[in-house]
């Protein structure tokens, strides 16, 4: 196998250049080395790397895999040290990342997990933990792809990861000793708080920490036209919602923050945001989430049906 620690240097060469690993596929000592593979790196396994690399991780144990070439360019610049490699220039790129790594991260679409865990079953090694971010991809789906007693976790994590202020769910498989989902969990903290639930729960907390970021974008968003209409510049606008939606995520994050009393702190009695809480009341904005909230968990529960 060629030795996987790869970097770009597009700004003065375009062309990619191989260096020695700083670990093989197995440690001497035949321990498991402490590679960890990000197989589809996109939107999602980008941000819990860039969580991983911001809590300390060392950027020689990080592979990634792409289609494109150019996505793998971008990945190898933006996170400098990891190895990137393109299926399009080596069409045998995950099973390249996944031989030798400790943990492999699977974060294609969910209609793609099934194929990609088959591609890479034969280079695993019996020990290697498979995480899967997919939404509604099944453990018993995950399981049934890949060699059987493989340990494998199934995970909903969401993109704040990259500021290492995700929530990153976690669900054993069969497979998965204490000591593997230990390992697991000790990883994914460096990409925000991990929490354990059983996966009769994992749509539910999708449909709120997973999709969640979008809802507060989506509000973000609706701030800053609601500004426009009321006669702010756009950018004005776009600045104003943007820092105050961040900041009251700030104050959120404070230890032992309560939503409702943030809230009441900021509404006097008969002034101006009353007015606005009324309104968004009187319209039925709670019952509106709680919906789309329900929408995205009975998806989730669809695509499982459709992948069965
Ligand atoms: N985007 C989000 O906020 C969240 C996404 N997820 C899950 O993460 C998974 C990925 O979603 P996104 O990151 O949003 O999608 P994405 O489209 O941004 O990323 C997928 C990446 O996988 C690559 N890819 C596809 N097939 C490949 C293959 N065979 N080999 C190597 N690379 C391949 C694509 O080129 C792309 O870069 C999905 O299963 C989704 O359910 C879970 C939680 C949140
Ligand atoms: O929209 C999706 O399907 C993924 C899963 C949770 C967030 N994004």
């Amino acid at each position: 196998m060629r030795d996987l620690q790869r970097t770009w240097e597009p700004a003065v060469n375009p062309v990619r250049r191989f260096v020695s690993a700083a670990r093989g596929p197995n440690c001497n000592d035949g321990s498991m080395s402490n590679r960890i593979a990000f197989l589809g790196c996109g939107s999602m396994n980008e941000a819990i790397l860039g969580g991983l690399l911001e809590g300390g991780a060392d950027p020689s144990d990080i592979v990634a895999t792409v289609r494109r070439a150019e996505r793998a360019a971008e990945l190898a610049v933006r996170y400098h040290g990891i190895t990137a490699i393109a299926g399009e220039e080596e069409p045998d790129n995950n099973k390249q990342a996944a031989k030798g790594s400790a943990v492999v991260i699977l974060g294609v679409k969910p209609l793609g997990i099934a194929d990609l865990a088959r591609e890479i079953g034969g280079s695993l090694s019996p020990q290697t933990i498979v995480i899967s971010v997919a939404a509604a991809v099944s453990l018993a789906q995950l399981e049934g792809a890949l060699p059987p007693g493989q340990p494998v976790i199934r995970s909903m994590p969401n993109t704040p990861a990259k500021l290492g202020r995700g929530v990153v769910s976690v669900t054993p498989g069969s497979h998965c000793t204490p000591e593997q989902l230990q390992k697991a969990k000790s990883i994914l903290k460096s990409a925000g708080t991990v929490v354990e639930v059983p996966e009769d729960q994992v749509d539910a907390l999708s449909a709120i920490s997973g999709s969640g970021p979008a809802y507060a974008f989506y509000l973000a968003e609706a701030m800053a036209s609601a500004g426009v209409e009321l006669g702010l510049d756009p950018e004005l606008s776009l600045l104003l919602a943007r820092e105050t939606v961040a900041g009251a995520g700030f104050m959120l994050a404070e230890p032992g923050a309560d939503p409702s009393a943030l809230r009441k702190a900021v509404t006097s009695p008969n002034g101006t945001t009353e007015r606005a809480i009324a309104t968004f009341d009187d319209r039925g904005i709670p019952s509106i989430i709680a919906a789309g909230a329900r929408a995205a968990a009975e998806r989730a529960a669809e695509i499982t049906r459709q992948l069965s």
